[in-house]
């Protein structure tokens, strides 16, 4: 039996520790009562920026871009969102891409702690409404319209700092603040986007926890569709004491055979990651009407990775578990049918616990 009973345990632990400050939760209940006009600024997209040579529409342009170039799946939700979010979740995805790319990209063997220091207070100029370039502005543009908080962006750059230390985790606590970092934070800075139902009962903090189990559910799938590449970069992103527990060690995953004993372990992280995807489930439900489909769509797309690493026989360490655009094709009307359920019009009782 392994160290971790359910994903309940990591449920509300980020939301309730320092890792989300008192800042957030005030912000969230602005989502949850509607008053988010209050504090938009009414920019328009179109709008020339003084002093520069584009506009926003050209700089969320290229957000899109970006995205469609860079992040496939998530790009293919996006298209299924009004205009005005489209562009806010461009903005939002390019910056956390660029801030992943710092520690994962081409220049990465000269990136230092002190490169991401400047990032971070390039951030924090973004924030105060002075973008250092046109990406930048879009997500500066976003930020004043929507109360999504510094702190998660500050959070990721942390996961990037931890990225530079760490190539190995020796338990799945470890590993699940490093997914906090890199993706958590992703799907919280998304809510306030997204929107949360005017007729929904659930309290602000259970759909923020759905969330953040989609982050990590969605890392987690990502870290077990790229074993192979990234022990070809000398990181194991998987909790050490149970792969002891399986019987292998380090070698093992650089040798890249498999074996029994592989295959074993993989179902039991597999496991986990659907048990986050379906504590994630019920706050997608929660979610604003028009934000539900390409939620649900992202969900199901991201998740079919899991069955196509099966389907490979386990087999990730040559293989890259990829779904086919027919099947991707084929989950839209499956979200679009679960996008229908209406959110819970009474208080929800405590999430019963979920054992693996
Ligand atoms: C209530 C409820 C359920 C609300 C929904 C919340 C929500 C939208 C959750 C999803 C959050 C999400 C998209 C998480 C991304 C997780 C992820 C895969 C992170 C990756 C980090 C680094 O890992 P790694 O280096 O191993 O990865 P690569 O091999 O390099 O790919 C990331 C790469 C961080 C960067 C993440 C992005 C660029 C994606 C961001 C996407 C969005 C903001 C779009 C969200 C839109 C939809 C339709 C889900
Ligand atoms: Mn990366």
């Amino acid at each position: 039996e392994l160290g971790f009973a359910d994903s309940d345990r990591y449920a509300g632990r980020v939301l309730s520790s320092k890792f989300v400050g008192k800042n957030s939760r005030k912000k969230a209940a602005l989502v949850k009562d509607h008053k988010m006009s209050e504090i938009v600024v009414g920019v328009k997209p179109d709008m020339v920026i003084p002093g520069a040579t584009y506009s926003l529409k050209e700089a969320y342009d290229q957000c899109r871009e970006v995205c469609a170039e860079n992040s496939k799946t998530f790009y293919l939700g996006t298209l299924l969102m009004t205009p005005e979010r489209q562009r806010a979740i461009s903005a939002i995805s390019v910056w956390c891409r660029r801030t992943d790319e710092l520690v994962d990209g081409h220049n990465a063997s000269h990136i230092t702690p002190a490169a991401l220091d400047r990032w971070e207070l390039r951030l924090e100029d973004l924030f105060a409404g002075r973008p250092y370039d046109m990406l930048d502005a879009a997500l500066s543009d976003t930020v004043s319209r929507f109360p999504v908080d510094i702190q998660l962006f500050k959070d990721m750059i942390e996961g990037m700092r931890m990225d530079l230390k760490k190539s190995r985790y020796e338990n799945f606590d470890e590993l699940y603040l490093y997914c906090y970092y890199v993706a958590g934070t992703v799907a919280l800075m998304t809510v306030p986007v997204m929107g949360i139902a005017p007729e929904s009962k659930a309290t602000t903090e259970s759909v923020y926890n759905a969330a953040l189990a989609l982050g990590i559910a969605n890392q987690l799938t990502n870290i077990l569709r790229d074993v192979g590449e990234d022990a070809r970069r000398g990181r194991i992103y998987l909790p050490l004491d149970e792969l002891a527990e399986a019987g292998l060690t380090d070698e093992d995953i650089f040798n890249g055979k498999v074996t029994d004993k592989w295959r074993n372990f993989m179902k039991i992280q597999i496991k986990r990651a659907r048990m986050f995807f379906r504590q994630a489930e019920q706050g997608v439900t929660e979610l604003s009407q028009a934000s539900r489909w390409p939620i649900w769509a992202s969900l199901l797309l991201y998740r079919q990775i899991l069955d196509e690493i099966e389907a490979n026989d386990y087999n990730n360490f040559t293989k890259k578990a990829y779904v086919s655009k027919a099947k991707k094709l084929l989950s839209l009307p499956m979200a679009y049918g679960k996008s229908l359920i209406s959110p819970s019009t009474h208080a929800q009782p405590e999430p019963q616990s979920m054992t693996l």
